[in-house]
């Protein structure tokens, strides 16, 4: 069978999916991920009717981080029989200025992706690094390259901008914002199964390894907490988000720290993981009765409440609030105290119906609509994917 594979690199997880194509449209056929990487691999995939094909756990040690994780589930993959190939669609996280549609990879244009890698040290190599070698293996077969930036890129400039030098802005230097894939699969998402309040006011909390919020207005991104780098806004499980860059400046001058124990301090060892000193994947924190992961977490709760209030103010207030990615998706707990604070807004949560995991979690009273929404961007990409190569 003809089809698109979906190649998807995060902070902590390795996401695939094949989808067949039929005629003009899509049916996914396998479904899988690496997930843990670091601290407790899994490698799982499901056919479409749920039939596992994988499931193989790892010693933290064994897929340490994303190559390993790559060049394990390539393997498996490999080992697939009776797949064509038409194409492959990859999540790249920073396209730069430049890049504000998927497009069709060549030597010229990796080689440009690859010069914004120090703005995306966890994402960018392991983005890149499965389309070298793809293109190695098989130059006919069309690598697409998809932005976590795009969706953000119609942003205005005075959104866009820091409060520094204009020149600064011209040479590349602005608030990109990240997750993009996500927010535009949960802008279409919310339009098929809430229509009218898609086209209002709502906030889109991607909850994962890494996290973002992002404003929505009528389906289309005005803000979002992520900046130039997706080092910004909130804590995520090893990066801390939002930070005066006096602190980067302290490290710097006053503790005598390199740019690259920096870089390493701010992508790898803070955030969740860093704070409790326990560990970054919230299921550890929510299981530990450690104070410091109680205080992982109370930070993590609190610098989300900021964020609502920010892009409430962005939106002029807030018909809907929807949860969505590895946190999102799978912590009732943490989704009941991140409601509990925007009650100030009208929302009501219904907790029965959190608990459950359902799709609406809000009460009949709540004026702003609390949904739950898995992401899926992994289809994004398989639809922009197959536009590209029947459009060429
Ligand atoms: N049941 C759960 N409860 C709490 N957190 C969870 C649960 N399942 C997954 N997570 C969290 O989701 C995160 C992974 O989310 P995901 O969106 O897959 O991240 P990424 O794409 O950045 O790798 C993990 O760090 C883990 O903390
Ligand atoms: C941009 C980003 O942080 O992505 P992820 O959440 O997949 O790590
Ligand atoms: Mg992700």
């Amino acid at each position: 069978m003809d089809t698109i594979l979906v190649v998807n690199a995060g902070s902590s997880s390795l996401k695939f999916q094949i989808f067949e194509i039929a005629g003009v449209r899509l049916e996914r056929r396998i479904r899988g991920q690496m997930d843990g990487i670091g601290t407790r691999p899994r490698l799982r995939a499901t056919a479409v009717d749920a039939t596992t094909l994988v499931d193989r756990s790892y010693e933290p040690d064994v897929v340490k981080d994303l190559p390993a994780a790559i060049a394990e589930t390539r393997t498996w993959l490999q080992s697939l029989e009776g797949i064509t190939l038409s194409a492959v669609g990859h999540r790249v996280v920073h396209g730069g200025p430049d890049y504000a549609q998927p497009i069709l990879i060549d030597h010229d244009i990796l080689d440009k992706l690859a010069t914004f890698q120090e703005l995306a040290p966890l994402h960018q190599p392991n983005n890149l690094a499965p389309i070298r070698l793809a293109m190695g293996i098989n130059p006919d077969v069309p690598q697409i390259a998809c932005f976590d930036t795009a969706f953000h890129r119609d942003h205005a400039v005075h959104t866009d901008c820091y409060a520094l030098p204009w020149a600064f802005y011209e040479e590349g230097i602005r608030r990109y914002g990240f997750h993009g894939l996500s927010y535009e699969y949960i802008a279409e998402r919310l339009a098929e199964v809430a229509p009218q309040i898609a086209q209002g006011r709502v906030i889109v909390a991607h909850l994962g390894s890494g996290a973002s919020m992002c404003a929505l207005r009528d389906g289309r991104s005005l803000e979002t907490s992520m900046g130039f780098t997706a080092l910004d806004g909130l804590p995520m499980s090893t990066r801390p988000g939002q930070m005066d860059p006096g602190v980067v400046l302290y490290l710097l001058d006053q503790k005598g720290m390199s740019a690259a124990d920096v870089t390493d301090l701010l992508y790898r060892a803070s955030g969740l993981k860093g704070l409790s000193g326990i560990s970054g994947d919230m299921r550890d924190l929510l299981a530990s009765d450690h104070p410091r992961a109680a205080l992982a977490i109370d930070h993590f709760i609190h610098r989300c409440a900021l964020s609502v209030g920010m892009l409430a103010g962005a939106l002029g207030g807030l018909d809907a609030f929807v949860f969505t990615a590895g946190v999102g998706e799978n912590a009732p707990a943490i989704r009941a105290r991140i409601a509990e604070r925007l009650t100030w807004l009208g929302a009501e949560l219904d907790p029965d119906a959190n608990e459950r995991g359902a799709m609406l979690i809000s009460t009949q009273a709540s004026s702003v609509a609390l949904y739950v929404l898995p992401t899926d961007e992994e289809l994004m990409i398989a639809r922009h994917t197959l536009a590209l190569i029947t459009a060429s």
